[in-house]
């Protein structure tokens, strides 16, 4: 059924409108046209005082389907596309003789919250969750946002809201202004349809949005914000429009007045919705729900088990990061180290893990010791009776880990999930000395990534459908976005990551200037440069993780002493105060110019005799394919080989664990603009000149060669599940 409204008039004169396109429902031109005739025809009844607008099953509005982005089906004209922001939204609802007042649950985005700031009053639940999330499409709010949202918090509020997609719950919208009343579930349609009345009764003023003023700031003001809006929209994003376009659009209603920038705003809408860049982000999107989506376990219908109290095994650098994060999304968690001085450092460096987080502000003193009091230091397996869930997380020895493996075995429950923290080798090779093959998996967090939102379920043909479905609930309630990988060829998501990394390596070694590198991958719009993130995540995790990689794939991986040159002066990232750059107190990263000294010194280690006069005069666009393409060709191998379900799957795996710009829709999506031939020739001419690094595999010779894309899914081989 396609979704629409529904109309129900109450004894006490109010009609509740109630949008009706479960599960989250989502407005649609099907929708909203709905919407206008239960307006209309709600106004023209003598038996109706007032109206309450709201959602069924406890969902206000997701905001519109954004399927309807990012294609050029209905090239309406502006009058067209203005119908529903003006005509119905504006001309329709908000200048009705009747009063409307939205009751808000669950969730309320973009288009969803656009109709309820039309309302002339917004009577919220406290957890109820708000936000004109538009930006993250690649696009502008189109129903009014740009406008209303303004006049209702202040411009400045307004444009932190828009610009960073900023979701906040009820409570916090009631600080705001954003919404006027907090109600509990139970009493909130009550609470909306007494408010109406009181409006009608002129006991509450009845307040169109539109043309308020009391929150703005003075025009002088506004120009200051709106200008510094833009500088930073600028710094941040320099490769997209959408920002700035919507920036000029709030401004132009403070110039010129609010109704005609609802024009220039559907104009600009019209454009925004069929940009590559609007595309590219939908496609993300996307991607990020299909992540979870396992063919033939989502059948099944399993229900997740509650994991309560994870077990850590190794003190090393990775262990405490893990520990860390677990306790900070409210595990019980013991750490079990092999001696007590091991054991105690492990146990500091979570302390100080906790440290920094206070003194940049993202935790309280208080919220420090809430955290540390989940975490118990062991030296043996006496606690692990009633652990749920144990991540290995020792040194890179095959031997210790299945050594560690057969205990688990001996002193955890039959439930007890295990898994490994490897980053290049086989998840069924450490449980090879249990019977338990079914409940074991690897888990592979991102440490290489800045920010590590990206957490890797590694699962073998004997991994237990049930034990997939925990993990990825575990991941979720990390706040983590699980990628499903099969336990094949020994290698992860993190080759691509390494590969990047190596090659960017690779080249400054040969003469190209490592903040050039970094600036040029910057200005295409990574997160950071690759020596800007070798420093950010710490020289030794990255010998740590590439170690293995650099053993078991000598192929695809470039030897260098670079690094060990740096660490050897105690240079060994950001957190020592130097690295590839120098760090003031505040953290600012520079340029060190001494970095030649040791750049020398890897050149002689490596026999790199002279500098590549050719690598020196690349073109920047040059410098991006011969670093990202041999990425790709490491994601390309991933698909060949059935390591992952989909190739999307890369693309959401490129942008969280690589800060790969989600606005170009991740690294295999954005190999189309280049397309296989193209791609396959670069990587060929680059094996001739500097190595087997570069081969293209056979996934994209093949492609190549019938000029197939790689993104289409045909005749790839299959994933375990
Ligand atoms: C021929 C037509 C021509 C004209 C076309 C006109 C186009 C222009 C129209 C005017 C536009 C005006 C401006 C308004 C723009 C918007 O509203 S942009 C969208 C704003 N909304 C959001 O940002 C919310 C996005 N969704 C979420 O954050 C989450 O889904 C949730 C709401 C918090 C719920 O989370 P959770 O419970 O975890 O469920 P999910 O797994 O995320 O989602 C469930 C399924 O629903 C799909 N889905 C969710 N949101 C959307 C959406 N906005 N559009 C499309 N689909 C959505 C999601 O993909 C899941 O699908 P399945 O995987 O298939 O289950």
């Amino acid at each position: 059924m396609l979704g629409r409204t529904t109309v129900e008039v109450r004894a006490d004169g109010v009609a509740v409108v109630t949008i009706n396109n479960p599960p989250l429902n989502l407005l649609s031109v099907d929708v909203i046209l709905s919407l206008k005739e239960s307006i209309e025809g709600a106004l023209i009844r003598d038996d109706v005082k007032a109206i309450v607008v709201t959602g069924s099953r406890g969902k206000f509005s997701a905001g519109f389907d954004v399927t309807a982005f990012g294609g050029s089906q209905g090239k309406k004209t502006k009058m067209e596309l203005g119908f529903m922001s003006i005509q119905i939204v504006t001309d329709t609802l908000e200048a009705a003789r009747k009063p409307f007042v939205a009751a808000i649950e669950g969730p309320a985005f973009g288009g969803g919250l656009e109709i309820a700031l039309a309302c002339h009053a917004r009577i919220s639940t406290s957890s109820a969750q708000l936000g004109l999330t538009e930006l993250q499409y690649g696009i502008l709010p189109g129903l009014g946002g740009t406008q209303r949202l303004p006049r209702l918090v202040g411009l400045s509020k307004a444009l932190e809201m828009i610009l960073m997609s900023k979701r906040v719950e009820g409570k916090e919208a009631r600080t705001l202004s954003l919404v006027d009343a907090i109600a509990p579930a139970d009493k909130l349609l009550e609470l909306a349809c007494q408010w109406a009345l009181d409006i009608v009764e002129c006991r509450r003023p009845w307040m169109i949005s539109l043309y308020r003023t009391d929150k703005l700031e003075t025009l002088a003001e506004a120009r200051a914000i709106l200008n510094s809006a833009r500088l930073e929209v600028q710094r941040q994003n320099p490769n997209v429009v959408h920002p700035l376009v919507c920036i000029d659009v709030i401004g132009q209603g403070i110039v010129s007045g609010p109704r005609k920038a609802l024009w220039k705003e559907a104009e600009a809408l019209q454009e925004l919705r069929q940009s590559s860049t609007c595309r590219s982000l939908v496609h993300v999107f996307f991607a990020q729900r299909q992540i979870i989506k396992i063919p033939v376990i989502s059948k099944m219908n399993l229900l997740p088990r509650k994991i309560v109290k994870v077990a850590v095994v190794g003190g090393g650098l990775m262990s405490s990061e893990i520990a860390t994060m677990l306790i900070l999304s409210n595990y019980q968690v013991i750490l079990k180290e092999t001696n007590k001085k091991h054991l105690i450092d492990a146990i500091s460096r979570v302390k100080e893990n906790l440290q920094n987080r206070v003194k940049n502000g993202r935790a309280t003193q208080e919220g420090l010791e809430k955290s540390l009091s989940l975490l118990e230091g062991v030296l043996d397996y006496d606690k692990f009776k009633d652990v749920d869930l144990v991540i290995e997380a020792e040194s890179e020895s095959l031997s210790l880990k299945q050594e560690i493996f057969s205990n688990l075995e001996k002193c955890c429950p039959l439930h007890c999930i295990f898994t490994s923290n490897i980053s290049t080798f086989s998840v069924k090779l450490v449980g090879e000395r249990t019977k338990s093959q079914h409940r074991i998996a690897g888990i592979h967090f991102f440490c290489l990534s800045p920010v590590m939102p990206l957490m890797e379920i590694v699962h073998t043909e004997c991994t237990s459908p049930q034990v997939i479905v925990d993990l990825i609930d575990f991941g979720r309630k990390m706040r983590k976005t699980p990628i499903m990988v099969s336990d094949r060829k020994g290698y992860t998501v993190n080759s691509m990551l390494l590969t990047y990394l190596h090659v960017a390596i690779l080249l400054a070694e040969r003469g190209v200037d490592v903040y050039r590198i970094d600036q040029v991958l910057k200005s295409f719009g990574m997160q950071v440069g690759p020596f800007r993130m070798l420093d950010v995540v710490g020289l030794q995790v990255f010998v740590v993780i590439s170690k293995k990689f650099v053993e078991s794939l000598p192929d695809r991986s470039y030897k260098s002493q670079l690094i060990p040159s740096l660490q050897q002066d105690n240079r060994k990232g950001e957190r020592s105060g130097k690295g590839f750059y120098n760090y003031d107190n505040c953290g600012k990263a520079s340029p060190d110019p001494k970095l030649s000294r040791y750049m020398k010194t890897a050149r002689d280690a490596s026999n790199v005799t002279f500098i590549d006069s050719e690598l020196t005069k690349l073109s920047d666009s040059e410098i991006v394919e011969m670093i990202l393409f041999p990425a790709l060709n490491e994601a390309c191998r991933m698909i060949s080989d059935g390591v992952v379900i989909r190739s999307s799957d890369l693309d959401v795996a490129s942008v969280l664990g690589m800060g790969f710009p989600a606005y170009r829709g991740g690294i295999i999506y954005w190999s189309d603009s280049f397309g296989s031939t193209y791609i396959c020739s670069r990587l060929e001419k680059w094996s001739k000149e500097y190595g087997v690094f570069f081969r293209p595999c056979d996934y994209i010779m093949e492609r190549s060669a019938k000029s197939i894309s790689l993104t289409s899914e045909t005749r790839q081989a299959k994933s375990q599940l």
